[in-house]
């Protein structure tokens, strides 16, 4: 599955919890709204409730003022000729009730009699009603039904608006009764109706009367709550229902009416949303999480059963890798691997440390901190694969091991160099030459070496005459030449035989070799029954020393040869001494030492002659 696709899908729980909290809020806040909708409802149903109830009291408190009015006009017959007790009661009524602004008393001629109080309702006394009168269609309908009514709002004479009820009256309770005007209860609207609604002592509505559009009072005891709608009702005084009560409810109303519980519900349910959700969430994160365990805990068990097959092949490497040990350690050859920057011997086969006598840790101790003590050179030995183990690939090199015990061994070190890792390294296979050495020295000396007598050959004759020839040409010495011949050779094989002239040619070759008196001189066999001795520095008076001490030396050999004068062996010596020079060569030296020697055949033999001084 595609990255982007794998972290959307993962993504879904988280969406899905998202869209369940939101719709758990959601579903509060709409409990709460519906909580606060229901009490706002209720603040309304109490509103209609409390308004209904207070229009009836208004109404039944009006009631009883008219039918007190009422009560006072049913005395009318008493009070028509007691006046004073007339004023009396009427004096009572208006105290009794405060909202009366007069009792009048209007004769069959619509004129006003009587008015009670007096004092503010002088203007009033001796008016007549006229047809234009808006209260004068309510008296006529009054005086033929003979039923008390209310007014409609009019002006007063005493000046601001006014209502007034008015009862008929009769003169004598006879039959039929004798009409005798009207008892007139005069209202002030705005007292009436505050001394309505202040009676009944309500604090928690707003109160407003109007008539046509026009207010008549408002009572207002507390804050508005505007946030609610108002409840309208007319209102029946007697006969009219044209005063329209309006109620509004107060603030004190709305608390009342309302409680926490919405915003309790509101709070709880947020809470137990989130709650439900951290928790969902939480599980989510757990299950996640031990999902991953579970994948991990896979891994790991792949990985162990990984390291068990790579323990278990190890440990095959291992058996292979100590087989090959083993093996090595049984090779004569020293095995040894050093490891370069920085140089340290990684592994030595038991054949190192046997051959050198020492032990493991010994010889390890010692590489460590005196190599050299171990291999001389070693230090320069290693420089020159430091410097070049990245171009050689192999080589080999003859390298001295010194043994505990001091002596020394000669190794041939074959050498490879290996890299691995960035890390060079040098494969060495070590074995003990010495016998071979021996065998090539003897090879050496035997192709040097004459085999009749023992001296060095003519071949190495020539290489040592060269090789001196330039040795003391550089040390300005000279090089002198001794050629000896045996004296009639010839006659001696011939009368004693072959074999005795073998036999005399080792015992003279032998007291050549003996009679040599400094380091560096050579004898060699030149040829047949000649040889040459070279003395490296000798001048010609040291070339006639040699050369006596030569003659006296086969002197002593007392080899009888019949066939000579002097009845035993002598030689003839040829002796030339030069100063090596650019211009010379070693033939030179030889055809001089040559001539010499033919001299002293020619001379006699059994002496020797110089060719320096023959030159000289
Ligand atoms: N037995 C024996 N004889 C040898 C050997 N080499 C050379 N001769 C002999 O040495 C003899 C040398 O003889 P010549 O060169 O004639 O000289 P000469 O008889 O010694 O006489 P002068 O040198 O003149 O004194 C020869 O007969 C060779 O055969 C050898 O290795 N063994």
């Amino acid at each position: 599955m595609p990255a982007a696709r794998q972290t959307a899908h993962s993504l879904i729980p988280e969406c899905l919890l998202g869209v369940l909290l939101a719709i758990l809020i959601g579903s509060s806040l709409w409990s709460w709204h519906a909580l606060q909708t229901a009490e706002q409802q209720q603040t309304l149903a109490r509103l209609k409730l409390e308004t209904s109830a207070l229009a009836e009291r208004i109404e039944s408190r009006f009631d009883q003022q008219i039918t007190a009015l009422e009560r006072l006009a049913e005395r009318w017959p008493v009070h028509r000729d007691t006046p004073d007790l007339w004023r009396h009661d009427a004096l009572m009524l208006t105290r009794d009730y405060s909202s009366f602004q007069a009792i009048q008393w209007l004769d069959p001629d619509l004129r006003i009699r009587w008015t009670e109080p007096l004092i503010g309702n002088e203007a009033a006394l001796g008016f007549q009603y006229s047809p234009e009168h808006p209260g004068y269609p309510v008296l006529m309908q009054i005086r033929d039904t003979l039923q008390p009514a209310l007014s409609p709002l009019f002006e007063l004479r005493q000046g601001g608006p006014g209502l007034t009820y008015y009862v008929p009256v009769v003169a004598q309770r006879s039959q039929p009764p004798v009409f005798d005007g009207f008892l007139i209860g005069v209202f002030r609207p705005q007292k009436l109706l505050a001394e309505l609604t202040g009676s009944i002592g309500n604090r928690h509505l707003i109160l407003d009367f109007s008539t046509a559009g026009e207010r008549l009072f408002i009572h207002q005891p507390d804050t508005l709550a505007d946030h609610l709608p108002a409840i309208q009702m007319p209102l029946r005084l007697a006969n009219r229902s044209d005063i329209l009560l309006t109620a509004r409810p107060s603030q004190s109303l709305v608390r009342q009416s309302q409680t926490h519980l919405p915003e309790m519900v509101l709070f709880s349910g947020v809470l137990t949303s989130l709650l439900l959700v951290s928790s969902l969430w939480l599980l989510l994160g757990s299950r996640r999480k031990a999902k991953a365990l579970r994948i991990s805990n896979r891994r790991l068990q792949s990985e162990i059963a990984h390291r068990l097959d790579i323990e278990q092949s190890l440990q095959a490497s291992q058996s292979k890798l100590q087989l090959i040990l083993d093996m090595t350690d049984h090779s004569k050859d020293a095995l040894f691997l050093i490891g370069l920057q920085p140089t340290e011997v990684i592994y030595m086969n038991r054949t190192c440390w046997v051959a050198l006598g020492y032990s493991e840790h010994e010889l390890r101790d010692l590489l460590r901190i005196a190599p050299q003590d171990v291999m001389c050179g070693y230090g320069k030995w290693i420089d020159s694969w430091q410097t070049s183990a990245a171009h050689a690939g192999a080589s080999v090199s003859q390298q001295t091991l010194r043994h505990r015990n001091g002596h020394t061994i000669p190794v041939e070190i074959s050498t490879r160099v290996l890299s691995r890792h960035c890390r060079d390294y040098l494969i060495c296979i070590g074995r003990n030459n010495a016998a071979q050495l021996e065998a090539a020295e003897q090879l050496r000396r035997q192709s040097q070496q004459d085999g009749l007598t023992g001296l060095f050959n003519r071949r190495y004759f020539d290489q040592a005459l060269a090789s001196e020839w330039r040795r003391q040409r550089r040390q300005q010495q000279p090089l002198a030449l001794l050629m000896l011949d045996v004296d009639h050779f010839k006659s001696f094989n011939d009368l004693l035989g072959h074999q005795a002239g073998d036999d005399a040619l080792r015992k003279l070759a032998s007291a050549l070799g003996q009679g040599l008196m400094r380091e560096g001189e050579c004898a060699c066999r030149y040829g047949g029954e000649e040889f040459a001795v070279i003395l490296p520095g000798a001048d010609a008076a040291e070339c006639e020393r040699a050369a006596k001490h030569l003659h006296r030396a086969i002197e002593r050999l007392q080899i009888a040869h019949p066939g000579s004068p002097l009845q035993r062996l002598t030689v003839s010596i040829g002796a030339a001494s030069l100063m090596p020079m650019a211009e010379l060569s070693p033939s030179d030296l030889i055809r001089l030492a040559d001539q010499a020697l033919y001299q002293a055949k020619s001379q006699g033999r059994n002496r020797t002659c110089h060719a320096e001084q023959e030159q000289h």
